[in-house]
């Protein structure tokens, strides 16, 4: 089988994106993983597919993590979707609705080539995130095999769990984000993120991504350690979020109100790959 795709990237967060409009896209978890691949295949965080809609909105945005694993969210991913619909065509709508596993997102492409995304409202009962937990709290207690640590727990529509740290560069990232990432209290697993506080409006972030590894940017963990230091009294409600691959934007007005995320999506190159 030979496939057309494109590589992008959004702050370093990168993805290969497979037209499944007008190709035949029907892959599984062998073939996801191995185009995720460094050394055998393309090389991605995520693989992103683009569908016709199911419903109402414009397009359905399937994503797979690098593990093969489909799940519900993808912020960085959602600004690449709009990026490429528009460059190939499919659209010539500014605003598009599209269909993810966790509901309806609607990203906005601005006139300077940036894209703002309406990421939806962040949910903190622990059932809904999901969490095991007696009742919902803005922190956490979690037991980890040499100490507790604290952390908050919210989902963007992909579950995410918060830890806050006095220098980011010394964060357990890759060693205490891969023991949360499976801890038993996180049914569906976690993206754990790491947030560094400058001032009000700005933080700096690494994501352990649940399925991935610590990448260059996470966009729904941008949002989620956002809404996390607004919660904890750290932080204003707009807040420039500086991770290893470039910054975002991220505004929240509070409880009940959805999430803005603004920042960039670039096309990296085009190809095909036999399978
Ligand atoms: N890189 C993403 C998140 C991708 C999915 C995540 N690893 C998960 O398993 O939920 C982003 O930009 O949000």
């Amino acid at each position: 089988m030979k496939l057309k795709f494109t590589k992008m990237q959004g702050l370093g967060n990168d993805f290969v994106v497979l037209d499944g409009i007008n190709q035949a896209v029907n892959l599984d978890r062998q073939q996801i993983r191995r185009l995720a691949d460094r050394h055998f295949g393309i090389g991605c965080d995520q693989l992103l597919l683009v569908e016709q809609a199911q419903g109402q909105a414009d397009f359905r945005y399937r994503i797979f993590n690098a593990d093969g694993g489909e799940v519900e969210q993808c912020g960085n991913g959602a600004r690449c979707f709009v990026r490429y619909v528009h460059d190939h065509g499919l659209t010539q709508n500014s605003e598009i609705h599209i269909e993810t596993l966790s509901g309806v997102i609607s990203p906005r492409l601005e006139n300077n080539g940036n894209i703002t995304v309406n990421m939806g409202k962040p949910i903190f009962e622990p059932e809904r995130i999901p969490f095991i937990a007696d009742q919902c709290a803005l922190t956490y207690q979690l037991e980890l095999p040499d100490s507790p640590v604290t952390i908050c727990a919210l989902s963007m529509g992909n579950p995410h769990a918060v830890r806050v740290v006095t220098d980011i560069a010394r964060a357990p990232v890759a060693t205490e984000g891969a023991l949360i990432e499976q801890h038993r209290r996180f049914p569906n697993k976690v993206n754990v993120g790491y947030l560094q506080v400058i001032d009000r409006n700005h933080i700096k972030l690494r994501v352990f991504e649940r399925g991935a590894g610590e990448t260059l940017a996470c966009g729904t963990g941008a949002c989620a350690a956002v809404v996390a230091g607004v919660n904890l009294g750290l932080l204003d409600r707009q807040v420039v979020v500086s991770t290893q691959g470039g910054e975002l934007t991220i505004s929240w007005q509070g409880h009940g109100e959805p999430v803005w995320m603004t920042g960039p999506a670039v096309t990296v190159f085009e190809g095909e790959i036999n399978l």
